[in-house]
């Protein structure tokens, strides 16, 4: 097997001018083929700015991008950017024509030298995003969660070998989403196409990503698996991405019976159990969020508010007195 990286980003940065803090800090990264890639960060940490400096939509000011060891130049360098080999999704779908049929707004990607090849490989990314139904539909009587699926089936039909997705699915209702995420991760599995994608959502990412790159003001500040990196983050930053966590200094650790000479703590919710027989029962619930077959408490105790959650919906109500046993906790 070649050594060569399938994707290196070397001492890659990226300062937009007249903004110091701005864009990408000096970065290293490399990225596996055959997976999905996260970048994750919080907003204007430069995620999207990474994702173009990788696809080639913008031209680092220091360093040089490889896709399977062959330079990938931005527009400065080149007068077309982007790869044959690479497609790029982003919340948009602008380029879709609104007029003509699912069918061929795919279709037209494809050279019109080989007929045969161009229906067979309509008809199979069409079954690949589950759009059968919707073939001979004209794409301005779709909604926006079935745009987006067709502007991915365009990205895809070409087989490009890494797929960019920049928040595809910002758009699209909750329904939707977890059906093409879904479809995406069994595309990723099927065809071993490369997918590096940029997230705001935790769950997004934690149910589709098998690898995590997170940002903070321009840097990397961690990358693992998401299941790795959800028990263990490195740091408070990451907990706060990935989690609804209660993060506590020393003395709101103290309420909650945890006694540490750490800064701060954090709690997951699910990793907390509420009490309803107990000497002390220092918590008021203050909230009960229904959220189906669980529900969500907020906990009040002085000024410090604790999330919890219950796995018993119409058990708590507003205003119960309880007491906690924490479980499990972080220490930064
Ligand atoms: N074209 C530009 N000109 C000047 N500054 C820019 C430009 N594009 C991005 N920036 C700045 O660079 C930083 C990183 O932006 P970027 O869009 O990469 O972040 P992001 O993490 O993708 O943010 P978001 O989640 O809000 O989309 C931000 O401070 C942003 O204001």
């Amino acid at each position: 097997m070649s050594d060569t990286p399938f994707f290196q980003a070397i001492a890659v940065s990226k300062i937009y001018p007249g903004k110091q803090q701005s864009g990408l800090k000096k970065t290293d990264l490399s990225i596996e083929p055959g997976k999905i890639t996260a970048i994750i960060g919080e907003s204007g940490s430069g995620k999207s700015t990474l994702l173009k400096l990788l696809y080639g939509l913008l031209s680092p000011d220091e360093g040089k991008v490889y896709f399977k060891g062959e330079r990938i130049w931005g527009p400065e360098e080149k007068l077309i950017p982007g790869h044959d080999a690479m497609k790029m999704v982003t919340q948009h779908t602008d380029d879709l024509n609104l007029f003509a049929k699912v069918w061929d707004n795919i279709a037209a990607m494809l050279p019109a030298t080989d007929l045969k090849a161009k229906q067979e490989k309509t008809e199979r990314v069409l079954k690949q995003l589950n759009m059968f139904s919707m073939a001979d539909k004209r794409v301005a009587d779709l909604s926006g969660g079935e745009k987006q699926r067709v502007a991915i089936a365009r990205a895809i039909v070409t087989q490009p070998e890494v797929l960019f997705l920049d928040e595809p699915f910002n758009q699209v209702d909750t329904s939707f989403r977890e059906g093409l995420q879904h479809d995406i991760r069994q595309i990723v599995k099927e065809t071993g196409i490369t997918v590096i994608m940029v997230s705001h959502d935790p769950a997004e990412v934690l149910s589709m990503a098998d690898e995590l790159i997170v940002l903070n003001k321009g840097e990397i500040v961690e990358t693992g698996n998401p299941k790795t990196m959800y028990k263990h983050p490195q740091n408070l930053y990451t907990a706060k991405l990935l989690t609804n966590c209660n993060i506590f200094n020393a003395a709101e650790a103290h309420f909650s019976g945890i006694n540490t000479g750490a800064q701060y703590v954090v709690i997951y919710p699910e990793h907390v159990k509420i009490k309803l027989i107990a000497p002390a029962k220092n918590w008021v619930v203050k909230q009960v969020l229904f959220k189906g077959f669980y529900e969500e408490l907020i906990l009040q105790q002085g000024n410090t508010e604790m999330r919890v959650l219950s796995e018993e919906p119409g058990k708590h109500a507003e205003g119960e007195h309880v007491a906690v046993r924490v479980d499990k906790w972080l220490e930064y």
